[in-house]
């Protein structure tokens, strides 16, 4: 897994904006290598901010988004338009704004697809399945920009300290009694995350601070998830300067334009 690379921007709003610019420039430099990019969405506020800010970017329009795969980190299960939902949130900052491929948005169902959270979660493990190819040794895609947001407590997509998913070795789970609302989710795990070609973790607030600073060391991933936040050949912490507040010295390059 790769160490990570530290990125400070002024504050949460140019934080989005410049996370906004990294992506159109990965996904466009995928796409001409490849013809076609995968990306994974997260909720929060920094990960629905940064998706606006595609939005708003003229430059948005160098992606082929009708050749661009679309998966989730974390979806609150609740049903299919509640305003709750990350799949909400994504349409309205974006995805109703480009001419996505409707067949290449995989989303995690909510109750109203007659699924139960872990149904709705193996359903999902077999979509990833469907789409990893030899190459990707293993059960999920290769993802090639994995957007992952951070709790307080250092929590990723919905991976909470402790709790039983970051000890499942299946790619997708249902997650049962969250700390922060609502209660049922659904989630990658660890090493579906890690099989990502690139993880990059963007956090805005001095309440951050504390988990950037556990993340970024030699915690445990139970404990402190982010810690597991690892991509195969990059992984980024992209941050403003209040969540990076207590990053000690000498750890790693520190690029703050
Ligand atoms: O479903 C969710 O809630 C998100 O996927 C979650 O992992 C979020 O990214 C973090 O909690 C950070 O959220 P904020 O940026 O709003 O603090």
């Amino acid at each position: 897994m790769s160490v990570p690379g530290i990125v400070v921007h002024r504050d949460a709003d140019v934080l989005a904006k410049a996370v906004a610019a990294r992506i159109i420039t990965r996904l466009v430099d995928v796409q001409s290598a490849k013809g076609s990019a995968s990306i994974v969405l997260t909720g929060g506020t920094v990960g629905i901010a940064t998706l606006a800010a595609i939005a708003a970017t003229p430059a948005r329009d160098a992606v082929d988004w009708r050749r661009l795969d679309i998966w989730w980190g974390d979806e609150r299960f609740l049903p299919d338009g509640d305003k709750e939902r990350n799949e909400t949130g994504a349409r309205a900052a974006l995805l109703d704004h480009v001419d996505v491929d409707p067949a290449r948005v995989h989303v995690m169902r909510g109750p109203d697809s007659g699924m139960t959270a872990e149904e709705s979660a193996d359903a999902y493990a077999a979509e990833l399945r469907a789409a990893a190819r030899p190459e990707d040794h293993g059960p999920v895609p290769s993802f090639d920009v994995m957007l992952l947001g951070m709790g307080p407590d250092s929590h990723v997509a919905s991976l909470f300290p402790g709790m039983p998913a970051l000890y499942d070795t299946r790619p997708v789970v249902a997650v049962h009694g969250s700390p922060k609302p609502p209660p049922t989710r659904i989630s990658l795990t660890l090493p579906a995350i890690q099989a990502s070609r690139e993880v990059w973790v963007v956090a805005a607030g001095e309440e951050k601070s504390g988990a950037v600073r556990l993340a970024l060391s030699e915690s445990g991933p139970v404990q402190v998830p982010a810690a597991g936040a690892r991509g195969r050949g990059r992984t980024l912490f992209l941050l403003d300067r209040a969540a990076a507040g207590k990053i000690p010295p000498g750890l790693g390059r520190i690029a703050s334009p």
